[in-house]
């Protein structure tokens, strides 16, 4: 696989906090990859997300080098979606569905709005919204949070970006719904060839689909490396203390016996 960013030295700290919130981290991001960034709250994974986005506040300060493939960042919307953990935090109330998903298409895209219409309509289908004609007038409160977020990841897919970021996209969600959209959005990501970033403080979520895991803490990056990998021979005692914390009667083992 070719790498699609190398983060190299990268630290953030926001305005004047004492501490970075990323610390030195060095990791490659390959292309059409589905990487897990793993962390307790407040570990650095949205620092780290927003900082590939370009969308970290104006008074923080970034150290160390981002160096893309296409030889610039990405631009947010067009090259790269965004799907955060609150749908309501990037859908607006007062737009209907169909107006929001094709907004981003017509923007970035460059279409009429007729056809950046037709295509919201396509994506909604694509993402398995029910009666999509009928969600496409509906305005977001009236959907349900599961539905509300197939709305936000066909919203941040509209402009075909090549890459996406999942933020959390699925930690508000019950189980059942959790593991929809996650199976959805390792589909969706499959079949357009699109890298996803998926962040999660969860590791058995993230190992059930990831192909790399990259574990933070205290902003550090611990270790990275192959799912199988990491969950089968952690390379730190913080990596098997995660993974111990998931072995309890409620949780399915993270590796099933004979898995490879
Ligand atoms: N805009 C901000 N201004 C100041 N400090 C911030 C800001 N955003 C995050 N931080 C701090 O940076 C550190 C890392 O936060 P970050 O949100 O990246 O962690 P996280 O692993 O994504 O946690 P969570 O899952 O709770 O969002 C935390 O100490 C947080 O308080």
């Amino acid at each position: 696989m070719s790498t699609l960013c190398e983060i190299r030295g990268v630290s953030v700290t926001y305005g004047k906090q004492p501490t970075p919130a990323l610390r030195n981290v060095d990791l490659d991001i390959f292309k059409g990859e589905r990487l897990a960034i793993i962390g307790e709250s407040g570990s650095g994974k949205s620092t780290l997300a927003r900082a590939l986005a370009g969308l970290l506040p104006p008074a923080s300060k970034v150290t160390g080098d981002m160096r893309w493939s296409m030889g610039r960042p990405p631009q947010p919307g067009r090259d790269l979606g965004f799907v955060f953990q609150d749908p309501s935090s990037s859908l607006n109330p007062v737009l209907t569905i169909g107006e929001q998903v094709a907004e981003g298409a017509k923007r970035h895209l460059g279409l009429t709005w007729n056809i950046a219409y037709v295509r919201a309509r396509e994506m909604l289908e694509h993402v398995r919204i029910p009666q999509a004609a009928r969600a496409m007038k509906a305005f977001p409160h009236q959907l349900s949070g599961g539905q509300r977020q197939r709305v936000a990841i066909a919203a941040a897919l509209a402009a075909k970006p090549g890459i996406l970021i999942a933020d959390e996209a699925t930690s508000a969600l019950d189980m059942v719904v959790q593991t929809e959209i996650v199976s959805l959005l390792g589909e969706l990501v499959r079949e357009a060839g699109m890298t996803l970033i998926f962040i999660t403080h969860d590791i058995a979520l993230a190992s059930g689909f990831a192909d790399r895991v990259a574990i933070f803490k205290d902003g550090s990056l611990i270790e990275a490396g192959l799912t199988g990998t990491v969950l089968t021979a952690p390379g730190s005692a913080y990596t098997k203390a995660l993974i111990a914390s998931h072995r309890d009667l409620n949780t399915p083992p993270l590796i099933r016996e004979g898995a490879s």
